[in-house]
This record gives structure tokens, sequence and C-alpha cells, in this order.
């Protein structure tokens, strides 16, 4: 059988085994296809129009693949209990595991993730005799299918160089959580989990037992689903949790990051799943069906109307192309507008002290004086705190650093204002950059202050100093912001210098470079994506600095 017929078997065989599970609907003008041309797997797109409001599929939760229910759960019911004994932080891609005293963790891994892990690790290797099986031949198995940087190769990461998003992968946490809480339950528990003789499978290597857990890992931050209990008996509007949208921050994700690098905690109240068919859904930032969580079953219903030959499209959240890349694999144009750029606390400094040129400062002391007073700044644990710069906020590869230097992961991202999409799934105002984020301003607003003052003969000399005159003062408070300014400016400057090549450079690669592998080609999307932001927020500065300079 070719590829594509294997391909188009597998998906009949999984539609016919979902539509013969009792509570499930799956409407008429739907078809799963293959997408596999345009790098986007499988799909699901309408044949003919779809009116809005429409439920689209609905699944009940008895076919989803959870601690509800699954056979390993129940077979070792200490593991999964709910009664939690350790806890798994996870924060800016550095894990903490926090054991009991007793160190006994084998018999109780809490966290959701790991708990469906185990899980799926445990129907892989029942695969044949597995309930689901016509479900999990249809999801990825090897490590080439993916694209998530987990799975890209240092030359392949070269195209991201400049970009903060390589440094969130979190390969060697992830590996050391494995190793300490699901190598040994396996082991422990190995006559369940290889039981099944129709699989042949005799006890896996540590390595391919790794190997296979980044898979499974991978698979559930691109395929999982967080559940929630039961979103119609919320105490918010009816209208509104049916929409998808909750009462404060418009849409729920269904998604949380469950690779360890956002400011997630994995401990969390709600468990994960695997939804089948749910899970056939691409994703765009702009998407036209959304799944709402029930009692006993999800529905995913059109937000607006869905034309003949278009795809139906989920949302996975506001996320930058370089996050999308990392927890899914792919980018979009549609994505850019959520594009962020990290910039750290240390390149801030640089500027102020190396490369801005302090006219108002004697040029041997200059330097000495501003080195002393950010020496000062980060000293004072008031005032790193009230200056955002006790945030350890990205990087979480220079934890050592940290003990040492308090400010070591402190820096600012920077971002568009880009709006929440609407009801519809749309996104009806473009993304602007308009303004930097307040705590860098603040910050070097301060340097400035202090620095202007401290060169300023008025302020340092005599107590009985004139007071100064209303235009004397307008004068120094257009001298700091222009100051401030013409400082950001110099760091988004710097910023840009970071990549090693230019916004043409990347559109000429776009353009002309047939070869540009597909992988090649994200990395551009990101970085590109990075540098148009930083080139934004130079605009807008510059336009700020021409007003003031006026
Ligand atoms: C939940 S699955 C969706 C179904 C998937 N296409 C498949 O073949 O199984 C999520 C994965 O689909 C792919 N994907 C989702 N949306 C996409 C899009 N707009 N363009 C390309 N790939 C997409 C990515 O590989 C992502 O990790």
């Amino acid at each position: 059988m070719d590829s594509s017929s294997e391909f188009d078997t597998q998906s009949t065989a999984f539609l016919d085994w979902f539509k013969a599970q009792p509570g499930t609907q799956f409407h008429p003008s739907l078809r799963i296809v293959d997408l596999r041309d345009r790098s986007a797997g499988r799909g699901i797109i309408a044949t003919q129009d779809i009116p809005p409001d429409t439920e689209l599929f609905t699944i009940p939760r008895s076919i989803i693949i959870s601690e509800e229910t699954s056979t390993l759960a129940k077979k070792l019911p200490g593991i999964f209990s709910k009664d939690e004994t350790t806890r798994t932080t996870i924060t800016n891609g550095d894990i903490d595991i926090d054991l009991d005293d007793d160190d006994d963790f084998e018999e109780s891994v809490p966290d959701s993730w790991l708990n469906l892990i185990l899980i799926l690790l445990y129907e892989s290797l029942h695969h044949k005799t597995s309930k689901w099986f016509p479900y999990l031949s249809i999801l990825p198995q090897r490590s080439e299918s993916f694209n998530t940087l987990m799975f890209w190769d240092d030359r392949d990461l070269l195209g991201l160089s400049g970009s903060a998003i390589p440094s969130k992968i979190g390969k060697e946490s992830a590996t050391r959580m494995f190793t300490e809480r699901i190598l040994p339950v396996v082991k422990r528990h190995s006559d369940l989990f290889y039981s099944d003789p129709d699989s042949g499978m005799t006890e896996l290597s540590d390595t391919a037992l790794l190997e296979r857990c980044h898979i499974i890992g991978s698979l559930i931050m691109s395929y999982a689903f967080d559940l929630q209990p039961d979103q119609d008996s919320d105490s918010g509007s009816e209208e509104d949790t049916e929409m998808g949208e909750n009462d404060d921050d418009g849409w729920i994700e269904d998604r949380g990051d469950h690779n360890g690098s956002s400011n997630t905690s994995a401990h969390t109240k709600s468990t994960m799943g695997m939804v089948p068919m749910a899970d056939v859904l691409n994703a765009d930032a702009e998407f036209n069906a959304h799944l709402s969580h029930g009692d006993d079953s999800l529905t995913m219903t059109s937000l607006r109307e869905i034309k003949a030959g278009q795809e139906v499209l989920n949302y996975y959240g506001p996320l930058p192309n370089g996050e999308l890349l990392r927890r899914y694999g792919y980018t979009t144009p549609k994505h850019s507008r959520y594009d962020v750029v990290e910039v750290p606390w240390s390149l801030v400094k640089t500027v102020i002290v190396s490369d801005y040129k302090w006219s108002s400062l004697p040029s041997q002391k200059g330097p000495t004086m501003v080195k002393k007073i950010l020496t000062e700044i980060e000293r004072d644990s008031d005032f790193r705190f009230e200056l955002g710069l006790d945030m350890n906020n990205f990087d979480n590869t220079k934890d050592n650093e940290a003990d040492v230097d308090p400010t070591a992961n402190a820096g600012f991202i920077l971002e568009r204002d880009s709006g929440d999409p609407d009801d519809q799934g749309l996104c009806p105002v473009d993304a602007k950059f308009i303004s930097f984020p307040e705590e860098l301003v603040d910050v070097v607003r301060h340097v400035v202050t202090m620095v202007l003052s401290a060169s300023d003969p008025t302020q340092t000399q005599s107590k009985n100093k004139p007071a100064k005159s209303k235009s004397n003062k307008n004068e120094e408070v257009k001298k700091i912001k222009t100051t401030t300014l013409e400082i950001l400016s110099l760091v988004v400057r710097r910023r840009l210098d970071q990549y090693p090549t230019t916004i043409q450079d990347d559109e000429n690669l776009l353009l002309l470079d047939k070869t540009t592998t597909s992988r090649a080609r994200m990395a551009i999307d990101v970085r590109l994506g990075e540098k148009r932001l930083l080139v934004e927020a130079l605009e807008w500065t510059e336009g700020k600095l021409a007003k003031y300079r006026e």
C-alpha cells in the first residue's frame, strides 16, 4: 500500500471507530483530509457550507484517554491517586521536584502531564489490544514525525540564533524528570507494562524508554487538552461559556504548556486527556470552531459560517510564532501578530554603561559613575523589586548565576498591542507596537534621572541652591524623556544586532532560496517576525524622539 492510501485507510478506520462509539456525533458535511502537501498532516474540512453555531462533533468523556478511562490507572491506583504527596512546579523551563519526606514518590506521581505519559506509554505498549487502537494508529509515533523544537538538531537550531526561543526547549530537564519519575515506575511494574504477548515487546533499555517518553511528551504537548470539569455548570453566564469565553479575559485555551517552559504550574486541578477527533483539527490565530466541555461530553461548535472547502480550525492561544514552533512544530503568518522579543537586563545595562554617550558627563569619569549608580540599584532589594529586576522571567539556563547575581535572569518582553479574537474567532484590529514594557521604561528613566542629577552641578553643590524656574524644570523633564528614548532606541538596535541575519537577508532567503527546507523556513519566520517587531519598536521610538526634538 502506498503512503497516501495507507494514510486514508487509517483516517477511514478512525472515523468508523469514532462513529461506532456510543454518544459520538459527526456532522455529515465534514471530511477528514490529507493536508501533508502543506505540511499540516491530517485536518478536517467542510464539504458543504456549515452555518454558525452548528455542532460539528461530540466526544463523550468515556472515549477520552485520561486517568478516568485508562486501564493502567485502574491497575495502579496508588500511582494515580488524587492524594498528592509530590509536587512538580514548572517555571520558565526549569522543573523543581519537591519530594515528600519519605521520598516515596514512585507510588504517587500526581502531575497530570506525567500521568498521561505513563498512560500513553502503557497504551502504546498494548497498541494492538488497546480499545483506542484506530485512534492510536493516526497519532504520530516516531521522532521524525515531529517538528517541535525538542527534535531539532544543533544545525536546525542555528536558524533560530538571536531568538530566545531555543533557551526554552528544556530537553535536559524533561530527561531528568523522566529518569526520576517515569522510568522507576515502568521498571517496578514491568509485568504490567510489558504484559501484551501480541506486542512481541521485550523490556526497553533506558535509552529507548527515554526516547519514547520524549515522543509521548511532545505528543501530549501538541495534541492533549486540559479537561475542564464542566463549563456548563460554571457560575458565569451560560452564553459566555458556551461561546468558549471565560468571564475575565476572553478565550479559554484548551491547552496548557506541559513542557515546563511557561509560568504554568503542572500541579493543577484539571486533568489532561487525549480527545479523539478534537485533536484532528489544525489551528490558527483566526479560527472558526471551539470546544466546550460539558458534563458527559465535549462538543466542537462552529463560531461562524464555514464555507464548503474551508478547513475547520481550532485555537491554541495567542502564541508568538517562536512558541508555536516550540510546542506545536509549525508557524503561521497570522500568529506573528503575537510575536515577542526578549530583552535581557544585561543588554540594557551594557547600553547604559558602554554604548550611550552621556554628553553631560565628563568623558573619563562618566562610565564609572553610571556603573556605580547601576550597582547601587541592583544591590538594593527594594529597588530591584520596584524596578522589576527581581523577575526571573526568562532564560532558564542561568540558574547558578542567579544565586550570585539576582538580576541574572531579569529582562523585559517587547510585544504589540494585539487585542483578543472576537466571538467569531476573528482578529478585527491590526496588532500595533504602542509602548515599551512599563518596567523597562521605569528602570531606564530611573537610571537616567539619577545620572543626570548626579552630573548636574546645581543639584550637587550648595544647600542654598537657587530654586529652579518652571522653564528649567520643563527642560529637565524633557532631557530625561529624550535621554530615556535615546537609550531605548539604542537597546533596540543592539538587540537587532544579536541576529546574525538582517531582515533583508531573511526576505531574500524566503524569496530566492528554493532549497530552503521546511525547518529552515520556519526558523526564518520566527526570527524575521521578531526583527520586524523590533523595527516597529524602533520606528515608534524615533517618531517620539522627533516630536520631542521639534
Ligand atoms: C492537534 S494536532 C492536529 C492534527 C494534526 N494535523 C495531525 O495530522 O494529527 C496538532 C499538530 O497539527 C499540526 N498543525 C496544527 N495546525 C497547523 C497549521 N495551521 N499548519 C500546519 N500544521 C498545523 C502541527 O503539527 C501540530 O503539532
